[in-house]
Formats: structure tokens, sequence, C-alpha cells
């Protein structure tokens, strides 16, 4: 049996639906959503769970740090059939109307990243699947989770000595978060017939200490842990309705 390099999930799985955190600490937190949870694999930063949820089979799995790692598991899904995809990220907001916990529905990335140019130029769009979207935002209404639909950047140097210059000017363009899977996510998605969304939980508000912020997420801040768990029902509810609609 065909065994995915980097995954180390055999191609024929037949999970059609995946959640797609960054971090693999995540993944164990997306368990705790699904019916018979079970871990399938855990190679580099690739950590997969699989299970259901409401008789729907889903597959959670990190993609870990950007671009790269985030394209080598869309690939790798998309020999496997995955027919969606949704990105459960975390961000930071680059609007002042954005809070913490509150989500971002990305409705198109700016490709301020590698990795999707080595595929297509940069005039390409990196835009989700509209009906993922659809459902993704049917489902945050309904549950009446705070969430903004609008664009993101994505971008490949977490720190860099312009970080400050470089939000100030892509907020003036009126993007309202910032991270590093989106673009990738759905340019490379895209090509390879698989339908994408992204949701972000603000884990950082604009001109806030990202530091300071990051590491209270990682220490299970109430509203950050709140957003997390409104990106992972948002996006699993979204799958619900996508295998309804078939
Ligand atoms: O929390 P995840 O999903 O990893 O997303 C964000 O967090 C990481 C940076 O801290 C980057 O991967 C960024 O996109
Ligand atoms: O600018 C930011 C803030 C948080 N997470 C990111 O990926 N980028």
């Amino acid at each position: 049996m065909e065994i995915m390099p980097h995954l180390k999930l055999p191609v024929d799985l037949g999970i059609r639906y995946a959640i797609l955190p960054g971090d693999p600490a995540r993944v164990d937190r997306i368990a705790k959503f699904l019916e018979s949870p079970r871990e399938l694999a855990f190679n580099r930063e690739y950590k997969s769970v699989g299970g259901s949820y409401k008789g729907v089979p889903i597959l959670a799995l990190s993609t870990g740090i950007g671009g790269p790692s985030t394209g080598i598991a869309v690939e790798e899904l998309a020999r496997m059939g995955v027919k969606a995809a949704i990105r459960i990220g975390s961000c930071g907001a680059l609007q002042k109307n954005i809070h913490l916990g509150d989500l971002i529905l990305v409705q198109g990335a700016v490709r301020d990243e590698g990795t999707s140019k080595t595929y297509l130029d940069p005039i390409y769009p990196a835009v989700p699947d509209y009906e993922l979207l659809a459902a993704c935002v049917e489902a945050a209404r309904e549950k009446k989770f705070s969430a903004h639909v609008g664009l993101a950047r994505s971008h490949d140097s977490f720190y860099t000595d312009r970080e400050d210059e470089i939000d100030a000017y892509w907020s003036g363009q009126g993007i309202l978060g910032a991270d590093m899977e989106t673009a990738a996510l759905f340019v490379i998605g895209r090509l390879r017939g698989m339908k994408t969304a992204s949701i972000l939980n603000t884990v950082v508000e604009y001109e806030e200490n990202l530091e300071e912020n990051i590491n209270s997420y990682s220490d299970g801040a109430s509203l950050t842990m709140r957003g997390e768990e409104h990106e992972i029902l948002t996006a699993l509810e979204a799958c619900c309705k996508i295998e309804q609609a078939e």
C-alpha cells in the first residue's frame, strides 16, 4: 500500500474532509470534538487524527509553520483524494476593530510568501472555494460567533526588522489579519482541484505585543482558546453543510 512520504498516511485512507491547524498540539484539541478519534500518524510537523463529526469522516492534520510545509501537506492530501480542506489557524489582527478570539473568514490572501510563487506568477489570485467559504460564513453566523469576512496577508518571515512598517502598510490597505499559510493553501489547493477555506483565530490585536500575546495563547488564555473552539466548530459544521449539499 502506498504511504505518503511526509504525512505517513495511506493513499487510500478514504477521508474527504481535512481540518488543517498549523500547530500539532491543536490536532488533539480538534480530536475532542470528533466521534471515535484515533491518532493516525505523527511525522515531523504532521500530526493526524481521524474521526467523524455528525457522521461525516474528518481528518485533522497539522501543517507546521509556513508555506513550504503546508504545500507538501496539500499535495499529499490531494493524492489521497481529499476534496475539501479548511485551515484553522491563528493570526495577528491588522485592524483595530478585531479583538482577541474573533474569527477572520478569509475571502482572499495577499501572496507575500514564496511557496505559491514557485507554482504560479504573483498576479494569480489566492482565493478560497466560494461554496466552502459560504458554508463557513453560514456556520459562524448560525452559531453567533464573532467573525469578520475579508482579506488576509500571508507572509514568510515572522520576525523582520520592518514588521511594524509592513503591518501599517497592509492595515492601511484594509487587510484584516496576518498569517503564514493561507495563500499557499489557496493557490496549491486550487491547482489540485481541492476546495479550500481558511478560518483564522485572532491571538494578537493590532499594535499589541506579538510575543507576549502568542505566549499567552499557548498558555491557554481564555479568549483565544474560545476563538479556537469557535473556528473548530465553524470548520466542522461547514464540512457537514458541503457533505449535505452533495
Ligand atoms: O497557529 P498557526 O495555525 O500555526 O498559525 C500562525 O501561527 C504561526 C506563527 O506563530 C504561523 O504558523 C501562523 O500562520
Ligand atoms: O503577524 C503575524 C501575527 C501572528 N501570526 C502571524 O503569522 N503573523
